[in-house]
């Protein structure tokens, strides 16, 4: 992603928010979290070749509102221009770099089965800053086994491949009974976050950050609101 100079012309849409609100660290989790989403969204945009986004615009494109959308980009300084709207591409800089995406994250995968596989060879992360740069399998008939540029590792090779190839962020998709055990190599190797697809709750220490993605329970979520629109139609 390029990294513009700054916003086009000036006048803010919205009034700032209180100054200790702002920043890294005092912006709100829930903001945090639409921020990939407004990313995408610009990213959309951008794709289609347009330049600037008034706040309803982008807040359609999100699917959030208007008013929570500028509420959320006010955390990261950014108003819009009167009348003008957004800059896209000054905007993604800008979301980019607080999300930590101006630079690149470089990721190992631990458990290169079913799961392990599909992440390895889906293409799209690049693009949004991650780099897969190591597979590593505890299975050692599976070692030495080619994936696209990179060979599958063996686990004792981890805090090698950490160390040399500055590997940031440890994904693991091992069986649920080899994830604790998993998460305690990367720690011990100096990697402090982690992204858990194993069934399994990690005990790590508090300056590790684990992110655990469980599409069962964004299933059960949809079925949760598949059957309340199933009850609203037979109370009719
Ligand atoms: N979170 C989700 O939504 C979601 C979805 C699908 C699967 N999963 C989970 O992802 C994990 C992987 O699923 P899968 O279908 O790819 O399984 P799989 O059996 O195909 O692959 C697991 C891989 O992990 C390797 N492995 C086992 N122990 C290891 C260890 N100690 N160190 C390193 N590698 C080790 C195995 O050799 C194998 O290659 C499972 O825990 C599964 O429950 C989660």
């Amino acid at each position: 992603m390029r990294t513009p100079t700054g916003p086009a012309g000036s006048g803010d849409i919205s009034a700032p928010v209180a100054a200790d609100a702002r920043g890294a660290r005092g912006i709100p989790d829930a903001t945090v979290a639409r921020l990939p989403v407004y990313l995408r969204a610009l990213t959309a945009l951008a794709d289609r070749g347009i330049e600037t986004s008034s706040s309803q615009e982008l807040a359609s494109a999100a699917g959030v509102n208007s008013a929570k959308l500028r509420k959320d980009l006010s955390y990261l300084g950014s108003y819009g221009t009167r009348g003008v709207g957004y800059d896209v591409e000054y905007l993604r800089y800008q979301i980019a770099r607080e999300i930590g995406l101006t630079q690149d994250w470089r990721v190992v995968i631990i458990g290169i089965g079913n799961l392990g596989t599909a992440l390895s060879k889906y293409g799209g992360f690049t693009s949004r800053g991650f780099r897969i740069v190591a597979l590593v399998d505890g299975d050692p008939s599976r070692v030495g086994e080619r994936h696209g540029e990179l060979t599958i590792g063996a686990v004792d090779d981890l805090p090698d491949l950490i160390r040399e190839l500055r590997i940031s962020i440890g994904v693991i998709s091992t069986p649920g009974g080899a994830a604790q055990e998993v998460a305690d190599r990367l720690v011990k190797a100096g990697v402090t976050s982690i992204l858990n697809f194993a069934p399994t709750v990690l005990s790590v220490p508090d300056d590790v950050e684990v992110r655990k993605v469980d599409l069962s329970t964004e299933l059960q979520i949809l079925a949760y609101h598949e059957q309340r629109k199933t009850q609203a139609v037979t109370q009719l």
